[in-house]
């Protein structure tokens, strides 16, 4: 699946290469104030993802609303907004972000498969304050070309680990978020305990971010013992009857 999808981001890229407009890339650098993640200490806070469909699963809700998800994500204590902007395989689209950018005051996590700094370029002109880079997808010297180039944009890479060798390779790069996917890429199992296990591996100056498969209070306490800053969370959130209502239940994990 991986494979397939990193195929698909090359033809993309190949069109940026052709469509993106270069020129106002410096401009936006110069202009743009970016929204940054601001953390409360020994919270654990909530990323919340706009997740229309996955590969696996499929359409994950039938009455999706991305302006409505939006704004309910806001009002109901998320941190930041992840938005996924991948077309194929996720049913997003990197039109999400620009809109969204002008429905709330949130910083917003673009959420796909970087490969190449014309998708960093296009993130910024997009409206994107963070960005996922994930280490299975490249080895080091081209992890540590986009984590540089991503915050000389002025944006912060969220980069995305799963085991204890991608910590180390993240360690090494100019990187102040680290977040640990619990979902394993290669087979799509997901197991909270990835983020347990690797949580002693990542400093305390780096922010922990725990990604895939949260979806209760008990799992939100749980990364907080284990010293997480803030969870990812798509899924729970998307297949809930209320999501506003699920969202607020999660931010507020340690009443009852
Ligand atoms: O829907 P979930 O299980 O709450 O997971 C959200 C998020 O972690 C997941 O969408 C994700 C994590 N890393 C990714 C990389 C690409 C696409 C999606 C992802």
């Amino acid at each position: 699946m991986l494979g397939r999808i990193i195929a698909q981001k090359r033809r993309e890229v190949e069109e940026l290469r052709v469509g993106l407009d270069i020129d106002k890339v410096s401009e936006l650098k110069r202009s743009k104030h970016p929204r940054n993640f601001n953390h409360t200490p020994n919270r654990v806070a909530v990323i919340a993802e706009l997740k229309k469909a996955s590969p696996i699963k499929g359409q994950l809700c039938a009455d999706y609303n991305l302006p409505d998800m939006a704004l309910s994500y806001a009002e109901n204590g998320a941190a930041v907004i992840s938005v996924l902007t991948d077309k194929e395989f996720f049913q997003g689209s990197p039109d999400f972000l620009p809109e969204i950018r002008t429905l709330v005051q949130l910083p917003l996590l673009r959420k796909d498969f970087i490969i190449d700094e014309l998708q960093l370029y296009e993130s910024l002109l997009l409206g994107a304050d963070l960005v996922l880079l994930i280490a299975a997808v490249h080895n080091y010297p081209r992890l540590l070309d986009l984590t540089v180039k991503c915050r000389e944009l002025g944006m912060e890479p969220l980069l995305e680990v799963h085991d204890r060798e991608e910590v180390k390779k993240a360690l090494d790069l100019p990187v102040g978020m680290i977040g640990v996917n619990n979902r394993n890429l290669k087979d799509f199992t997901v197991d909270i305990k990835t983020s347990l296990k690797l949580a002693e591996y990542i400093p305390d100056n780096i922010g922990r971010v725990s990604e895939s498969g949260i979806r209760s209070a008990a799992d939100m306490r749980l990364l907080g013992e284990h010293g997480y800053q803030a969870a990812l969370i798509g899924e729970a959130l998307v297949t809930s009857p209320n999501p506003g209502m699920k969202l607020r239940e999660l931010v507020n994990y340690d009443q009852g």
